[in-house]
């Protein structure tokens, strides 16, 4: 990418997306192309269509999509499918009719079978079932790989895959039940450390074991690979290691300086027993994290209570 080349952020105003324009930004790009979901629904093939032929970007990074936690998955089984195969369909299709020199698509670590062994190789794709909380959403990232891999064979288009592991950052969505865990965790001992509530109650059995990595860092590496990668198949990022649930609820517990207590509410899905990362591929094309998790929730939290606290 050079510094006048047109990029489109698809889901700019998102966790990963903002930390994406922060941090070509900071590299000094500026011309961009974005739109909220509101001007430009993404799943609207006609609108998309329009979008791509008027505004030709050069560049793409796709982190539109539709997300959420355990539960949001597990609940909107069908939007989670139809949504994220409408929206990347369009937009993949589209930069191959608009010549779109390189496009990133971004995955997640749950496109890996439920029980593949650990830490998760990028070969470990399709070889046994997934996590049934999240099949919808990890069956349209899969094919979302597979379209960026059919465009390249087909069509010679240098499309690449990444999958990010459980992330967490500036801009998390802070929805009680259908945010991811981390800042799920941050707002309720948060909020029962405000209102004196004595018992803070995590979902799940408390042993699953999960990666984390701050947006910011991510977006470095969206940047370095998208500047440095050009290759077929899927690319991990993370961190390659992991904590368990009831681990990271205590550094929450600590961060947000709660006295009380926690328990576990095993009515709730653990989900994946385990999702960690090989992050060796990485590693070897250059690039690895900065920002270690203590450090990252602390951050986090603090613009939890510059953003959210402020408006209650
Ligand atoms: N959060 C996580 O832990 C992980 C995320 N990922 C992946 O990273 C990417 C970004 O996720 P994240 O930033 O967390 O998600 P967010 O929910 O923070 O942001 C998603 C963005 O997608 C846009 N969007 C959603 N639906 C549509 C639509 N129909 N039309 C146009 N835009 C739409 C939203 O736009 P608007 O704001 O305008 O409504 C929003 O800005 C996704 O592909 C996700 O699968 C991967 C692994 C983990
Ligand atoms: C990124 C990834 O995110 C989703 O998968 P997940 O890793 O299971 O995500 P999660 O963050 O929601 O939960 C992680 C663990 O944490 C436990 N847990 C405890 N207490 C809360 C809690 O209060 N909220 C939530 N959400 N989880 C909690 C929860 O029971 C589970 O054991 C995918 O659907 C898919 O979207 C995807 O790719």
């Amino acid at each position: 990418m050079e510094k006048h080349d047109k990029i489109y952020i698809a889901g700019h105003r998102g966790m990963v997306g903002s930390a994406i324009l922060r941090k070509l930004e900071k590299e000094g790009f500026s011309n961009f192309v974005m739109r909220t979901s509101s001007t430009l629904d993404l799943r609207d093939q006609n609108a998309v269509a329009a979008f791509f032929a008027d505004e030709k970007p050069n560049y793409v990074f796709l982190a539109a999509a539709k997300v959420g936690g355990i539960v949001a998955n597990n609940t909107y089984r069908a939007e989670f499918l139809y949504d994220n195969l409408q929206i990347q369909a369009n937009v993949i299709h589209n930069s191959y009719l608009n010549s779109v020199k390189k496009l990133m698509f971004l995955g997640s670590s749950c496109i890996y079978p439920k029980m593949a062994p650990q830490p998760l190789r990028e070969d470990y794709l399709l070889t046994g079932p997934l996590e049934e909380t999240n099949e919808p959403y990890a069956i349209a990232k899969i094919a979302g790989i597979k379209m960026c891999d059919a465009y390249r064979a087909q069509y010679g288009c240098n499309y690449i895959s990444v999958m990010p592991t459980n992330l967490y950052g500036y801009n998390d969505n802070y929805h009680p039940q259908n945010s991811h865990v981390l800042p799920a965790l941050i707002r309720r001992f948060h909020e029962a450390k405000e209102k004196a509530i004595p018992l803070v109650t995590i979902w799940g059995t408390g042993s699953p074991r999960r990666e984390f990595l701050f947006a910011d860092d991510l977006a470095e590496a969206c940047y370095y690979l998208m500047q440095n990668y050009n290759e077929p198949g899927l690319v991990n990022v993370g961190t390659g290691e992991d904590v368990t649930i009831k681990d990271l609820a205590l550094l929450v517990k600590k961060i947000t300086n709660f006295k009380g207590d926690i328990n576990f509410d095993s009515s709730k899905p653990d989900g994946t027993p385990r999702k960690l990362m090989d992050v060796s591929k990485l590693h070897s094309n250059g690039w690895k994290h900065t920002i270690e998790l203590e450090e990252g929730v602390a951050l986090a939290y603090k613009d939890f209570l510059n953003k959210y606290v402020a408006a209650y």
